[in-house]
């Protein structure tokens, strides 16, 4: 075996998750929320203003009906013919509340089309994510930014906009107005009103915190949720329920304490601005009082402006719960930013589409050059100085004690994982310069754990390999074995197979995973572990079908029952991130001490 060069390779994995598995980041970069949800808007800013300005126009057309109504009266007092002032009456009635019914379906549409976006672009990234970012993860918490975090981002928006719009607008022309009257009313007015102000900048932050802390729950009782459901039978052999329950129970009190918090501070910021206005309205009652009385102004403008006032009032609580919408949206909002900020795979695939396309079906070889790998700085070392070659074609079997290395030999050619140095090298090439989209698909790999997904058999026999032809489905499922167990199930492939594939055995599972990796017809073919739980026939039937594939493609197989890769071209075997012997049974029999020692205690002799 000639050993290429070796270049060593400064790491560049992605950094080490946070501690707890959660995103990074965090609610207190200033103005970061505020600014996500701003991004999040943008888009739809013409739709939403288009929303907004329909409701206005609908809420004057409200206004104006008053007037329409008295003018109807009036013309009916006198005697004159009222039935111009009628249809505009009428008018006035419908066509507002057609707009403001049309408005409120445009703000909520553009909410929607909003949310959307936000959802297909986190599960965008999530499907890019890092296999370590995601093994650093809670699932069940990535899962709650795509659902519940998207939801409130949803709930919040439109209020937001239309509180911020709606208020600002009527609120400025409303305070126009007032000026107009009284220029010192309106200060003393603002001087009072001003104190909101200083409420809402001291108790808006504290929603948005409380209200961070409510979704930081929701994600956690969703990491709880998929621990107990993706492990449901172990949870109930092991008599768990109840502990487990008490976990979930536990993060639902504090998503309830949160939110109660959240709701205490909005009640605050509420009932100080009814109370402000209340005040302001005193005030003006009695510095106007004193204005008239001094002849600074007279009795029909102090009425005016408190009318006015009275108008205001509920604008200024429209503003109060804009800015507690925009708090919440922005706690959702940097929940979404967080997970869009894990460390992706390469965008190549994305320019490269096509790629895939280039598959290669011809046997690739493998080789390993001096490969040192840990999979994180500060944990031990995994691989060490790891260096093998295999050519095109043929069998190798990687044996050795539990935790030596052999599946993360297969992490690192699916560069799911970087090494920190050394080379990986396919077909002679090394990994990183193969395009990622190109690299995946030329391996057919089937994994130790779990490798059929939720859906039916179809399904997982197609996942990556949509549309194989009836005649090269048929060929696998024979190869596979899996043709009995077609014809037998109800709906033959069309057949649901459960949550992780839980209504088939686990030989069958993995005889699924086999047909699948078969499938892609790959130019490399990695099988961990794949006939471990299959009965003597099955398992003979497959060795036979993994060695005749062999004939035409690479196949690397990690095996402990060496029963099964005795025939093998070869056997490297490992320890402790080492490898320690390469050679075919025969000679490592002789050779190597702890191969010998594996065959004796499998009762295999030479
Ligand atoms: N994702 C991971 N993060 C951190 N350490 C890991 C990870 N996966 C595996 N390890 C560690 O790396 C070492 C090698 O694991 P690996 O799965 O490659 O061994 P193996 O030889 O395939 O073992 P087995 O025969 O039991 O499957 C083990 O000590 C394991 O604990």
């Amino acid at each position: 075996m000639t050993a290429p060069p070796s270049v060593d390779t400064p790491r560049t994995g992605p950094p080490a998750p946070a501690p707890d598995g959660a995103p990074p980041g965090g609610p207190d970069r200033p103005w970061r929320g505020q600014r996500a949800l701003l991004g999040h808007l943008r888009p739809q800013r013409w739709r939403m203003a288009a929303g907004v300005a329909l409701g206005l126009v609908g809420s004057v057309m409200g206004l104006a009906q008053p007037l329409a109504a008295k003018r109807v009266m009036d013309d009916m007092g006198r005697g004159a013919p009222a039935a111009g002032p009628v249809l505009v009456l009428s008018l006035l009635v419908v066509a507002g509340a057609a707009l403001a019914g049309l408005g409120y379906y445009v703000l909520q549409w553009s909410a929607e089309s909003l949310v959307c976006t936000a959802r297909s672009r986190l599960t965008d990234r999530l499907l890019r994510l890092r296999v370590s970012v995601v093994e650093g993860s809670e699932p069940g918490d990535l899962i709650s930014r795509v659902t519940s975090d998207t939801t409130l981002l949803r709930q919040t928006a439109p209020q937001a906009v239309s509180a911020a719009v709606t208020g600002t607008l009527v609120t400025a022309a409303t305070v126009v107005m007032m000026g107009l009257l009284d220029a010192v009313l309106l200060g003393v007015t603002l001087a009072v009103v001003a104190f909101v102000g200083v409420v809402v900048a001291v108790v808006a932050p504290r929603i948005g915190r409380a209200t961070h802390g409510t979704q930081e729950a929701v994600g956690r009782i969703g990491a709880a949720l998929e621990r107990v459901l993706g492990a449901f039978r172990t949870v109930k052999a092991s008599g768990a329920e109840r502990h487990e329950a008490a976990a979930l129970l536990r993060e639902a009190e504090r998503a309830r304490r949160t939110g109660i918090r959240a709701a205490a501070w909005e009640a605050v910021s509420a009932t100080t601005s009814a109370v402000v206005v209340q005040v302001s309205f005193l005030v003006v009652l009695g510095v106007g009082g004193a204005r008239v009385a001094s002849g600074a102004t007279d009795v029909s403008t102090l009425v005016a402006f408190l009318l006015y006032l009275f108008a205001l009032a509920p604008r200024i609580g429209q503003l109060v719960e804009g800015v507690g919408q925009v708090q919440m949206g922005a706690a959702a909002a940097v929940r979404i930013a967080q997970a869009e900020e894990l460390e992706t795979e390469e965008q190549e695939d994305d320019e490269t589409e096509n790629e895939t396309e280039d598959v290669t079906r011809a046997p690739l070889s493998v080789s390993f050059d001096r490969v040192s790998f840990a999979y994180r700085p500060g944990l031990p070392r995994v691989h060490h100085q790891v260096s093998f070659s295999v050519p095109a074609r043929g069998l190798t079997a990687f044996v050795g004690p539990s935790g030596a290395g052999k599946t993360t030999l297969f992490s690192l050619i699916e560069r799911f994982y970087e090494q920190d140095s050394g080379r990986v090298l396919l077909g002679g090439e090394d990994v990183r310069q193969w395009p990622l989209a190109r690299l995946r698909a030329s391996i057919g790999y089937v994994e130790q754990d779990v490798p059929v997904l939720a859906g039916t058999l179809r399904d997982n026999l197609t996942l990556g390999t949509p549309d194989p032809g009836a005649g090269e489905l048929a060929r696998v499922l024979r190869l596979a074995r899996l043709d009995l167990l077609a014809d037998r199930l109800p709906d033959g492939l069309d057949t649901d197979v459960g949550h992780r594939g839980s209504r088939l055995s686990g030989g069958e599972r993995q005889r699924v995973a086999i047909a699948r990796a078969l499938l892609r017809r790959p130019g490399l073919l990695l099988l961990d572990e794949a006939t471990s739980q299959l009965d003597a026939a099955n398992e003979a039937a497959l060795r036979d079908t993994i060695t005749d594939t062999a004939r035409h493609t690479t196949v690397l197989v990690v095996a402990h029952r060496l029963s099964t890769v005795t025939t093998a071209d070869r056997i490297v075997v490992m320890e402790a991130g080492r490898v320690r012997a390469v050679g075919t049974h025969a000679e490592l029999l002789e050779r190597d001490a702890l191969y010998r020692g594996l065959a004796s205690t499998q009762l295999l002799g030479p």
